[in-house]
């Protein structure tokens, strides 16, 4: 029986989707409050984890072995990279990577560690799902590259780093960390994001103005997906 994760990094992104979800159980460990629900005959178990690759690596790690999730699904905002993605365009990545990795020094590439990958690649068969419910939804939704780092981009040169170097369509700040955990404990994962910003010099400004809109839009869409599951 699937026990289903539901992550997010900041409130605003969860908020939109506690609100679908009645008899809420709240867990309270590790500084941080976990909402156990069921919907539709699934367990669900629903946290953000705060900003940034740790404390999203602590909150993955929790859903996986204290809660004995067995699949993870990650909703939130992002900044755009591709400059097909406009706000509130919704991307999934089919692989992640850190831009913020670095042993370059000793002849590694950019988001490489011994024992690591530069990239690592969600489910394909959360993403078929995903893909038909956005089909079926007439939504559009673009599959591609998420760069994850510990910093808020605001710059065209670190967007254009990142983008040079990995090839990267969207960037945010926990993707990854979620990837590592879910990659290493074997548990099949998921990232969505809809744009709140384009990670340049207007990002602060962007981000505070669609944040709330564009977690909705990611949620929404989830929900759908949760649905389908
Ligand atoms: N351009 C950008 N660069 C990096 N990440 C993102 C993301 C994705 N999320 C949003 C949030 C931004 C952290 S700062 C939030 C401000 O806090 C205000 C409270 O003081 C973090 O969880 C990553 C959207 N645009 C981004």
């Amino acid at each position: 029986m699937t026990k289903l994760a539901i992550m997010g990094a900041m409130e605003e992104e969860i908020e939109p989707l506690l609100s679908h979800f009645k008899d809420v159980n709240i867990v309270e460990f590790a500084n941080n409050k976990y909402y156990e629900v069921n919907y539709n005959g699934l367990d669900i178990v629903i946290a953000y984890s705060k900003i940034g690759k740790v404390f999203a690596s602590l909150t993955a790690t929790t859903m996986i072995e204290k809660f004995g999730c067995d699949t993870l699904l990650f909703s939130g905002v992002a900044g755009a990279i591709n400059p097909k993605l406009q706000i509130g365009d919704l991307i999934i990545a089919d692989k992640l990577c850190q831009h913020d990795l670095d042993i370059t020094a000793f002849g590694h590439p950019n988001g490489f560690v011994p024992g690591g990958s530069v990239f690592v690649e969600t489910s394909k068969e959360l993403r078929d799902v995903a893909t038909q419910v956005a089909n079926e939804n007439d939504l559009k939704v673009i599959v591609g590259t998420i760069a994850t780092g510990d910093q808020f981009v605001h710059s065209t040169e670190r967007k254009n780093f990142i983008e040079s170097t990995f090839k990267a369509d969207a960037l945010e700040m926990e993707g990854a960390s979620v990837a590592v955990v879910c990659d290493a404990l074997d548990i099949p994962f998921f990232v969505l994001r809809a744009i709140s910003d384009s990670a340049d010099m207007d990002a602060g400004f962007d981000f505070d103005e669609f944040l709330k809109s564009s977690a909705v839009n990611s949620a929404n869409y989830l929900i759908k997906i949760v649905e389908k599951l």
